[in-house]
């Protein structure tokens, strides 16, 4: 964008201001010395190779500058398996390449030099019929005909490369654009939507290619506050089924209706404020703790304060209020508001840096969790959201999940650790897009053959899935 704003319009109005003076040149010739038209003919049609030999220069340099690059970061590794000789010739032979366009020079010069003779040339052929100052005019444009032609075509090769940045730009403005974030007074949902978590899924069907279904007519009934599981293998639909429920990719077919509202109906802004989606890898944003859980300042501290502990992101209870919360560490002597150690948040103010830089991939997942307790949303959906969380964490934000935080809210979890939704109410296994099982973990394990036995068989843990899974069912009777 940069080099479109700056640099753009500069290059178009030199190589413009450069051609001109160039034809300007070979008019003035071609009326001193009439022959020169020829000559003239002949450099320019050479000059066609001479651009693109320019073109073939700025294409040789980045792999040039890019082996500068490896050789720095590398240097070490290079050392150590012996490979100097190999990168010494590869630098050359990269080197030849970005300098065999650098003849064009060369050849422009010898361009502007044939041009100077020919010119030279006529006159002293016809000496005596010239008037003299003619002569001087004509022969000092000649000599000025290279500079202009090197100008005009490195300016033309600059602008080639600054139009490159011009055709992403258009075609970034031909990309499909996402339905209007706001709803329209007709298709806007009530204040309190969705009030339950109730969700109907009609043969649904999503496709990133037209014509070429990933999931392929999923229908299913869920329940408001049912925690549903959701497994398959690499590539059976998970993640395109996460995405649908925010519309980040549109049904081509069927519908999903949250609490009595078909979401393709509404506004973006709407739906996408009410459901949350904890991704593998989620995004934070640079700024304080309490904005990336709160970046509308909608909720108290307090709430934040008690999303934060949930999500185990602070060490003790405490009081929930910022300053009672440093207060419980100030024994330790904490000087940033971020333990670096242990991630653990002792202010609201804390820093995070952009994209979660200061954070760990687990941390950034907790955070995500936090975000989603802040807002209590009817339908959440984690997507590989505890994955990179050790055991003994998974476990605990497992039982925050399913503790009364969560009590009210659809929760839809993709999970590859099977133990993460062992005790969920149902688990929806899917296969090359399509519904293959969908029933109780304990009925899933108890079915000879199911995909779902399967996998917990092949997860090495067994036993202890099917202890989980009955000690669950039994406690469901139970209650
Ligand atoms: N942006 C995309 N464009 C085209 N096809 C895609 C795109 N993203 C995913 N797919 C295809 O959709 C299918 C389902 O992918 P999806 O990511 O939903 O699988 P998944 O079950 O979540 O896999 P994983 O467990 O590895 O995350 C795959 O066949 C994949 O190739």
């Amino acid at each position: 964008m940069e080099s479109i704003g700056t640099n753009t319009l500069d290059s178009l109005i030199w190589m413009f201001a450069d051609f001109t003076s160039a034809l300007g040149v070979i008019i003035i010739i071609t009326a001193v010395t009439p022959p020169f038209i020829f000559v003239a003919v002949v450099i320019t049609r050479y000059l066609d190779s001479t651009r693109e030999l320019k073109r073939l220069e700025s294409n040789a340099s980045a792999p040039l500058l890019s082996l500068f690059g490896e050789l720095i970061q590398g240097v070490s590794s290079i050392r150590a398996f012996g490979l100097k000789k190999y990168y010494i010739m590869e630098a050359i032979n990269r080197s030849d390449e970005l300098n065999r366009p650098r003849w064009m020079s060369v050849r422009l010069d010898a361009a502007g030099a044939t041009v100077s003779f020919f010119c030279a040339f006529f006159i002293l052929w016809n000496v005596h019929s010239f008037d003299a100052g003619l002569a001087g005019f004509a022969l000092v444009h000649a000599l000025q005909f290279k500079d202009y032609m090197l100008f005009a075509i490195r300016n033309y090769g600059d602008n080639e490369l600054n139009m490159n940045g011009v055709e992403r730009v258009s075609q970034y403005l031909k990309l499909d654009q996402e339905a209007s974030a706001q709803s329209t007074p007709e298709n806007k949902p009530v204040s309190n939507w969705p009030r339950t978590g109730d969700l109907e899924i009609e043969d649904l069907v999503v496709e990133y290619v037209p014509n070429v279904p990933v999931l392929h007519g999923l229908s299913m009934s869920i329940k408001h506050g049912e925690k549903i599981g959701v497994v398959g293998r690499t590539g059976a639909g998970k993640s395109t089924l996460s995405l649908a429920f925010l519309r980040f990719i549109e049904a081509a077919k069927g519908r999903i209706v949250l609490d009595g509202v078909d979401i393709s109906k509404i506004g973006l802004e709407d739906l996408r404020r009410n459901v949350t989606i904890i991704p593998q890898d989620p995004v934070l944003f640079n700024g304080t703790i309490r904005f990336n859980l709160d970046p509308f300042s909608e909720y108290p501290d307090e709430i934040v304060w008690d999303a934060l502990h949930r999500a185990h992101l602070v060490r003790e209870r405490g009081s929930q209020t910022a300053s009672t919360a440093i207060s419980v560490f100030e024994g330790n002597a904490i000087d940033s508001s971020l333990e670096r150690m242990s991630g653990i948040f002792t202010s609201l103010e804390a820093e995070i840096k952009e994209n979660g830089q200061n954070l760990s991939l687990g941390q950034r997942q907790l955070v995500a969790l936090a975000r989603a307790l802040v807002r209590r949303s009817r339908l959440i959906i984690m997507d590989e959201a505890t994955a990179s969380v050790d055991f003994d964490t998974d476990d605990r934000i497992q039982r925050t999940i399913r503790g009364s935080e969560f009590a009210d809210s659809t929760l839809f979890c993709i999970a590859h650790r099977l133990r993460t939704i062992i005790d969920y109410d149902r688990v929806l296994v899917l296969d090359k897009g399509k519904v293959a099982e969908f029933d109780t973990p304990a009925n899933l394990l108890n079915r000879q053959g199911s995909i779902f036995r399967s996998m917990c068989e092949k997860s090495g843990e067994f036993e202890y899935l099917a202890d989980a899974a009955k000690r669950a069912q039994d406690a469901k009777q139970f209650s």
